[in-house]
């Protein structure tokens, strides 16, 4: 596998740290060893996250490429483009983002907070637009990119996630040869690896990572998206294109995408109450804060998962925390009462 002959452009601090639930573990019964590898204070941009692991491999095609405007989407509290428009300010691109109304959602304040207020601050031309929740490509995007064209613009195109951008499995390949390094130094494997999994790419580059040695159906996808077959489709999309870059020397069937799509409800974006619960817990037994779109999906997964005996007494369970935190503020209603 050669992750090496693709150019990196540093965004984040480098490797990150794993650290041990201790608490959450005890919590479970301590026979399932749980542990975080914390992506969420991945880098000094705007909060950090998933997303610069990939942009680091995507930054480079966009300075080549002779552009000047980074223009992306996502939801209204999407994570994703507050990290575009970090990464614009940082590499001095303008930055055009289309919102789209992917969640029903209860605050008042939820299109004023939060991601979509950091990316304001960030100086990102912000389009609010209508259409629902959908993890393709979207006509609204299309439409951005032309506009900035017929506007005098160079468009760089990076679509929601990074996910179906040609290197967008590149950072999380990066993700799993990092861990191999850190279970070096730490005298052991881990023997699963909990990710939540939306646009994709983040599940379908450790999949191709681990799958060199031969933990591809150890990463566990826990379903964000409530489109639980169309993400996965596109996972092993992205997979493939992503092991034929790398040279990975290995055929990736369906069956290599282990999805769980038993936490994503009740819709995309929406908390349920156990969604909060695991929140609490995450963040009352480990002060570690994960959000309701997201990593609390991913949280109230491996809990569940943990309590139904899923993984094998003994087994070292790796939690990927993407980030996510900054759009809590948009969920100020769910948790009045804490
Ligand atoms: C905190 C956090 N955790 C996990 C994910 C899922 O990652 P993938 O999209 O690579 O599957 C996101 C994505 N967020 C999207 C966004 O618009 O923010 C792409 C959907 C995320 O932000």
């Amino acid at each position: 596998m050669n992750l090496k002959k693709f150019e990196r452009y540093p965004l984040t601090f480098g490797p990150t740290h794993i650290e041990k639930l201790s608490r959450l573990t005890d919590h479970l019964g301590g026979k399932v060893e749980l542990y975080a590898k914390r992506e969420d204070c991945n880098s000094g941009l705007a909060y950090g996250g998933n997303k610069l692991r990939k942009l680091e491999y995507i930054v480079p095609d966009a300075i080549a490429s002779n552009a000047d405007t980074l223009v992306s989407i996502g939801g209204v509290q999407s994570n994703h483009t507050r990290m575009i428009a970090a990464v614009a300010a940082k590499i001095g691109f303008k930055c055009r983002l289309v919102q789209e109304a992917w969640v029903p959602h209860e605050d008042a304040v939820y299109d004023r907070v939060g991601n979509i207020m950091l990316s304001r601050i960030m100086g990102a031309d912000v389009q609010m637009c209508d259409e629902g929740f959908d993890i393709g490509i979207r006509k609204s995007w299309e439409d951005a990119i032309a506009d900035v064209k017929a506007k005098g613009g160079k468009p760089y195109a990076i679509p929601a996630g990074a996910s179906v951008h040609k290197f967008g499995g590149l950072g999380y390949v990066g993700f799993a040869e990092e861990v191999r390094q850190q279970e070096a130094e730490l005298g052991f494997k881990f023997d699963y690896i909990v990710v939540c999994t939306v646009t994709g790419s983040t599940h379908a580059g450790m999949l191709v990572g681990f799958a060199a040695d031969g933990r591809a159906r150890k990463v566990i996808g826990i379903d964000a998206s409530f489109t639980p077959a169309q993400t996965k489709a596109q996972v092993l999309e992205i997979a493939r294109r992503t092991a034929d870059l790398v040279e990975l020397g290995q055929e990736l069937v369906e069956d290599d995408v282990v999805l769980i799509e038993d936490y994503a409800y009740p819709a995309y974006g929406v908390p349920s109450e156990e969604t909060k619960d695991a929140i609490r817990l995450s963040a009352q037994l480990e002060g570690m804060i994960t959000d309701p779109v997201y990593e609390g999906k991913s949280m109230q997964g491996m809990v569940d998962l943990v309590k139904k005996g899923y993984f094998p007494e003994g087994s070292k369970v790796l939690y990927a925390h993407l980030g996510g935190a900054p759009a809590l503020n948009g969920y100020a209603y769910a948790f009045r009462n804490g």
